[in-house]
C-alpha cells in the first residue's frame, strides 16, 4: 500500500539532511509501528510521506502511484492521512465543527454517516460536540484529532505518537479503538510510538530508526532478545550528551 524507497530529506535544503536512505513498506491491513529515540527522524518521515517535506532522493508510492510531488491535500484525498503529534485542532471551534472540517471533501450524507461512525467510536465526543476543542482534556483532544482524520475516510492512517502525555487508561482506550478500526474496518495503520511495550503489543511489524536510518525491520518477536532497542534509545542519548 505504501512504499518508501531510498528516501532522503531534511529541513532547509540539502544542508539539513535528517533522513538518509529510508526503505519502508506498509501492506494493506497491517499495523506497522516505528520506534526510535527523540530526534531519530520518525516525525520527519511521516511529514515527508504526507507531502509536507519534499524528498531530496528516493521515491514514495501510495497504492502504486508516485506521490513525491503531490500536495498534502491531494495525498489526503487519495486516502492517506496523518494525525500529527501536536494534533493541529482548531481550538476555538467546536468538536463537531472540527470533525465537519475533516469531511470537507465529502458530500453531506457521507459526512453525516461518518460523523455517526466517529461518535460511535468515541462517545465522549458526542457528549462534547458543542464544546470548543480547546476545552477538552488531552485524551479527548487526541480522540478528536483521530476522529477528524477518520472523517476523510482514509485507507491508511498515520499517527505520530498518539499516546504522548496521556494517562495509561486513555491510551488503552485509544489503542483499543485503533485496533478495532484495523480489524473490523480494514484500516491500515502506520504509527510512531515511544511506548515500546505498547508497540510490541499491537504491531504486525516494527521498524526501529536511529539517526535518520532504519536499523531494524521485522516482527515484534524478532526484536526481543536483541539489544537493538537499547542501542537505538540509550546509544543515541549517550551521543547527545557527548
Ligand atoms: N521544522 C524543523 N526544522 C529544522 N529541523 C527540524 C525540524 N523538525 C525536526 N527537525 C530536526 O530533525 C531531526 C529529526 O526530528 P524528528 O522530529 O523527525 O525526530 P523524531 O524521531 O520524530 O523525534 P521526536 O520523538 O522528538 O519527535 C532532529 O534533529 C530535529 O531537530
Amino acid at each position: 500500500m505504501l512504499e518508501v524507497c531510498g528516501l532522503s530529506c531534511g529541513y532547509g535544503g540539502t544542508g539539513g539532511r535528517v533522513l538518509n536512505g529510508i526503505d519502508l513498506d506498509v501492506k494493506a491491513g497491517e499495523i506497522v509501528v516505528i520506534l526510535g529515540s527523540n530526534g531519530a527522524g520518525k516525525s520527519t518521515l511521516l511529514r515527508a510521506v504526507i507531502g509536507l517535506i519534499r524528498p531530496v532522493h528516493g521515491e514514495i508510492r501510495f497504492r502504486g502511484r508516485r506521490i513525491n510531488e503531490e500536495s498534502t491535500d491531494r495525498i489526503t484525498s487519495m486516502g492517506l492521512v496523518l494525525v500529527p503529534e501536536n494534533r493541529a485542532l482548531f481550538g476555538t471551534m467546536s468538536v463537531q465543527e472540527n470533525l465537519e472540517l475533516g469531511g470537507y471533501l465529502r458530500d453531506k450524507a457521507e459526512v453525516n454517516e461518518t460523523l455517526e461512525m466517529v461518535y460511535g467510536l468515541f462517545p465522549v465526543l458526542r457528549e462534547r460536540k458543542r464544546q470548543s476543542a480547546a476545552t477538552l482534556s488531552g485524551g479527548e483532544q487526541q480522540m478528536l484529532a483521530i476522529g477528524r482524520a477518520l472523517m476523510t475516510r482514509p485507507s491508511l492512517l498515520m499517527l505520530d505518537e498518539p499516546s504522548l502525555g496521556l494517562a495509561p487508561l486513555v491510551v488503552d482506550e485509544i489503542y483499543r479503538t485503533l485496533v478495532e478500526l484495523n480489524s473490523k474496518r480494514a484500516l491500515t495503520l502506520l504509527v510512531v510510538e515511544q511506548d515500546v511495550s505498547r508497540a510490541l503489543d499491537v504491531a504486525d511489524r516494527i521498524y526501529v530508526m536511529e539517526n535518520g536510518r532504519v536499523v531494524f525491520r521485522g516482527k515484534p518477536e524478532e526484536l526481543t532478545g536483541t539489544d537493538i532497542l537499547k542501542r537505538a534509545y540509550f546509544g543515541s542519548r549517550k551521543e547527545k550528551r557527548g
